[in-house]
């Protein structure tokens, strides 16, 4: 008979099977199902030497009285008959030993295959929450406090040593195993007295239960002190960094410091021990009360002869396992729920960090049309852009403005008129609120903003500072190609660095930090020369939009000079736009923007400007009369 072999056939099982498939995965999951599932993806390997380290420290507990019973069954037999002991007995005090030996080893196995099991899920958690924060779509999100909040806890989830999620591995293979050791002994012991099980078993959940509440209450309390606790730790950070103990010391801010962190200390500590743990009390009399009167009654039913001393041993021992499973599961239980928690803060975290991930990638525009590598080819317009800031003013008000392809435009205006902000929103850190960015006639917004960054280099004013060697520290305009070191090297070359690294203790490899063996630190201006050096570096291997925020804030009169000169071969053939309040740079730009209050008031040359007469012949006259004062000649209108 022909099998039937037709798609349809085959296709029908796997559909069924993949609809049960979701059908279970879009169950509502515990947080101790939800980290299974982590761990099965974290390693398949250790995960399954876990589970099987579990069930071994389950089961090998309750082995012992089941064969110590049978060896003084044995022993009494010999009593009895008063015969020789045979092999037999040798036989069962082995098993004892190797029960006991199984028991360490199902231990050791348990703690090494956990302990790895969670390195592994803390890792992959960790780069997952630095992946969704780094790869999202803009930055908005980002300087939300509520999500600050969540991503710093989310982070420091990984510092702490206890209550890591990883540790859900140890800490629940162990509650698993001591639960089944309580269940696994009360059946041994109903076999033989069925209303002692009953009551030990009822107990022994009941102080488990209680016990569980207070870990979680305590866990609680963890976490609703974890922002003062994080505020101590700032204010510590205050009191013991070089940066900020300049100014403490100056201002003479550390009995302001100390009182803070005194009262935020003391405030943390509110409600730590002001309950009586009343239930874990009582249910763990119980329990004891159980334990302690039914080995009386085992002992006295085997004195009366009414129970035979294999029975008394098999069941003292039961009581024993159980008492021992129940504390395996109370002692991990505060762990568990502090991992717990952790955990449910830490999918919290990463969903905010992902919020501004966009639904598609890209529509494919930029790279289908053109590709990324020539844009601009016409010029950047915004159109009618407004923009505010999560729970701030409007930065931008309905901005119009043209940035010319391969020109360079000044933007200039006073301090908080818009101009880093009209500069976050070209690197799509930002959405416009309202208009439209269009490159070359294309809504920026469409665009893959990867793609798009790949454009660009840029100087910010709070550029990085990356504690890694000078090298590495200038390759990263272009991480993938660090190898090009003469490209590096022209790079400094043209951001006047080049000579300073030369001067360093171990030259390129030099860390860029006092705080790393050999390191070296480097002062503000020279700082800028190096994040202008990166920037530049990316302009060599192809980005074709250079932006500069205040790229001369920090640079001594004869860079600055330098920057000046340079700066029409700098951005050459680039479309640049620069931020400045030294007006001896700006009027070098092509065409140069006047923001106030986030619109542009006057757009033109310099000498239009001039000519126009307004704010910025103004904001001109008003600092060349200063360096005219100063006696620099080269800040002079016309
Ligand atoms: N992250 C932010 N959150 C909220 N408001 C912000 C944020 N950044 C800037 N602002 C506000 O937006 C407005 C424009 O700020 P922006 O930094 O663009 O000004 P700027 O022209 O670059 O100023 P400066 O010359 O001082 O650098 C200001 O009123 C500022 O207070």
């Amino acid at each position: 008979m022909e099998l039937d072999r037709s798609p349809m056939t085959l296709a029908r099982p796997r559909s069924r099977l993949a609809s049960l498939r979701n059908a279970w995965r879009s169950l509502p999951r515990s947080s101790h199902v939800r980290f299974a599932r982590l761990a099965l993806r974290a390693s398949r390997t250790w995960f399954a030497a876990t589970l099987l380290a579990t069930l071994l420290a389950a089961t090998t507990p309750l082995a012992t009285p089941m064969v110590t019973g049978a060896l003084i069954g044995e022993v009494s037999a010999w009593q009895a008959s008063a015969a020789t002991p045979g092999s037999t007995a040798l036989w069962w005090a082995a098993a004892i030993g190797a029960c006991l030996l199984l028991q360490w080893l199902a231990a050791s196995l348990l703690r090494v295959a956990a302990a790895a099991l969670g390195e592994r899920v803390d890792t992959m958690l960790q780069r997952g929450l630095m992946k969704a924060v780094m790869t999202s779509d803009g930055i908005e999100h980002l300087e939300d406090p509520a999500t600050i909040d969540l991503i710093s806890v989310g982070r420091e989830t990984f510092r702490s040593s206890w209550g890591r999620p990883g540790q859900l591995a140890a800490t629940l293979s162990g509650m698993v195993a001591g639960r089944a050791m309580m269940i696994g002994a009360s059946l041994i012991l109903a076999r033989f007295q069925m209303p002692l099980a009953v009551a030990l078993l009822a107990a022994a959940l009941w102080t488990a239960r209680e016990e569980k509440v207070a870990s979680r209450q305590e866990a609680a309390h963890h976490y609703g002190s974890t922002e003062l606790s994080r505020r101590m730790d700032y204010l510590h950070e205050l009191g013991s960094t070089p940066p900020a103990s300049k100014e403490v010391r100056v201002f003479g801010l550390s009995g302001l410091l100390l009182d803070r962190f005194t009262s935020t200390w003391r405030r943390s500590m509110d409600g730590v021990l002001t309950s009586l743990p009343v239930r874990p009390l009582l249910a763990t009399t119980a329990l004891a009360t159980v334990v302690i009167g039914g080995l009386a009654w085992i002992v006295s039913a085997a004195v009366a002869g009414r129970l035979s001393p294999e029975a008394a041993a098999v069941q003292a021992q039961a009581l024993m396992v159980c008492l021992a499973g129940m504390r395996l599961s109370s002692w991990t239980g505060l762990q568990t729920e502090l991992a717990t928690a952790t955990l449910r803060r830490y999918e919290r975290a990463a969903e905010a960090a992902a919020a501004a991930r966009p639904a598609a990638r890209s529509d494919g525009r930029l790279p289908a049309r053109t590709g990324p590598d020539d844009l601009p080819r016409e010029a950047i317009r915004f159109e009618g852009v407004s923009f505010s800031y999560p729970g701030g003013g409007e930065a931008l008000r309905h901005l119009d403005l043209t940035v010319p392809a391969g020109r360079s435009l000044a933007v200039v205006g006073a301090n908080g008129a818009g101009k880093t902000t009209l500069i976050k929103l070209l690197c799509r850190m930002y959405r416009p609120s309202d208009g439209r960015i269009l490159v070359d006639g294309m809504d920026l917004a469409s665009f893959d903003p990867a793609a798009w960054r790949r454009r660009l280099a840029a100087v910010f004013q709070d550029s990085m500072r990356f504690p890694l060697t000078a090298r590495a520290n200038i390759a990263f305009g272009r991480p993938h190609l660090a190898s090009d070191q003469a490209g590096i090297e022209a790079a400094a070359v043209s951001a006047g660095i080049a000579d300073d690294v030369a001067g360093l203790p171990h030259g390129w490899d030099t860390p860029l930090s006092s705080e790393y063996a050999g390191g070296s630190d480097m002062s503000g201006g020279q700082w800028q020369k190096i994040a202008l050096a990166r920037a530049l570096f990316a302009v060599h291997h192809g980005a074709g939009v250079l932006i500069l925020d205040e790229p001369a804030a920090h640079l001594d009169a004869r860079s600055e000079a330098r920057l000046h000169d340079e700066f029409l071969a700098l951005t050459e053939g680039l479309t640049t736009v620069i931020i400045s309040h030294r007006f001896s740079t700006v009027r070098r730009a092509s065409s140069i923007a006047v923001l106030d209050e986030g619109r542009v008031v006057e757009q033109g040359s310099h000498d239009e400007l001039m000519a126009l007469d307004g704010a910025y012949a103004r904001m001109f006259l008003l600092q060349s009369a200063r360096f005219a004062d100063a006696g620099a000649p080269e800040v002079r209108s016309g």
